[in-house]
């Protein structure tokens, strides 16, 4: 049985906030929001009051009272917390997954999570269909290959981009390559590539971002294929109005995984 559990936050930013709220007014039959830290104060502040919540200055105040721990600040805090958040026996929802791109930080996380009898889950985040392209890796070898398309003012400021804003005026192919080279240039925009590379044990997955000025829509694809299943996942979604970097979907998919947890059906 699933009783009331105490949920805590990383990242009041864009998607947090909605996970924060969204904890609130619809998950409040089975989640207590109990804290939220952020690295900028005012932000957890700000949240905390609204969600009526505490804004905690540090990781040990936010760990005092919680079971479960839900990342939506970025791949360094997965980094520097995750095993901290695993031994101290709460559970820890990821959103920043392009952290796991990192071999030697997911296995000491799932090192951790075992020791502790603990979880990491993974969201579907902005994309979708994890489970099906899991599901094709159990069966054979899978191979996969995303291409992600968005405005340039949800691509630029990306490393990759060395400061140069992308053109407002034309299309452009501005990457093609391997998730480690994709996830290290566009840390904020490809974790929905680390996500598939990690689902369909695809390390190999190949990676094409294009630049569309004029385009409302974050746009994800994935073409996956494992001689038995061939699988196209198309998903168009808007960009968050607090941060062009991401799509709302991402945090309904943390809500959506919430549910499931608590539900007495898992829609996996
Ligand atoms: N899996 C998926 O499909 C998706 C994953 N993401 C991931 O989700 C993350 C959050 O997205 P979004 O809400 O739009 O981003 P935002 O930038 O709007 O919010 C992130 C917040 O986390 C804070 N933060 C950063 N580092 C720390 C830290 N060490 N400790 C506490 N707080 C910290 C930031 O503070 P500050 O502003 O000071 O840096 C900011 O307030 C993204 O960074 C991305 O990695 C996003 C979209 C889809
Ligand atoms: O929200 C999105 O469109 C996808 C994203 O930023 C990511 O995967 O990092």
């Amino acid at each position: 049985m699933f009783t009331m559990k105490k949920a805590a936050l990383i990242g009041c930013g864009a998607l947090g906030s909605f996970v924060a709220h969204g904890l609130k007014k619809i998950l409040s039959g089975d989640y207590e929001l109990t804290g939220v830290l952020d690295l900028r104060a005012e932000a957890a502040q700000e949240l905390a009051k609204e969600c009526d919540t505490r804004a905690c200055a540090n990781l040990d105040e936010l760990l005092s009272d919680a079971e479960m721990i839900i990342e939506t600040a970025g791949g360094e805090v997965v980094r520097t917390y995750g095993e901290t958040v695993l031994n101290s026996g709460c559970d820890l929802v990821i959103l920043s997954v392009g952290a796991l791109s990192d071999k030697n930080l997911k296995s000491a996380l799932e090192n951790a999570a075992r020791s502790a009898g603990k979880k990491v889950y993974v969201v579907n985040g902005a994309l979708g269909g994890l489970d099906v392209l899991q599901t094709m890796s159990m069966m054979a070898p899978t191979t996969a290959l995303i291409s992600i398309t968005k405005a340039p003012e949800s691509l630029n400021g990306a490393p990759f981009l060395e400061g140069k804003g992308l053109p407002e005026n034309k299309t452009v192919k501005i990457f093609e390559g391997s998730v480690d080279d994709a996830i290290r240039g566009f840390p904020k925009n490809v974790n929905v590539a680390v996500a598939t590379a990690l689902a369909s044990n695809c390390p190999d997955t190949k990676v094409i971002i294009t630049s569309v000025p004029g385009m409302k829509d974050n746009k994800h694809c994935v073409h996956a294929e494992n001689g038995i299943i061939t699988t196209d996942i198309s998903i168009s979604s808007l960009p968050d109005p607090d941060n062009p970097k991401s799509s709302t979907s991402a945090a309904w998919s943390v809500l959506n995984l919430l549910k499931n947890l608590a539900a007495p059906v898992f829609y996996y």
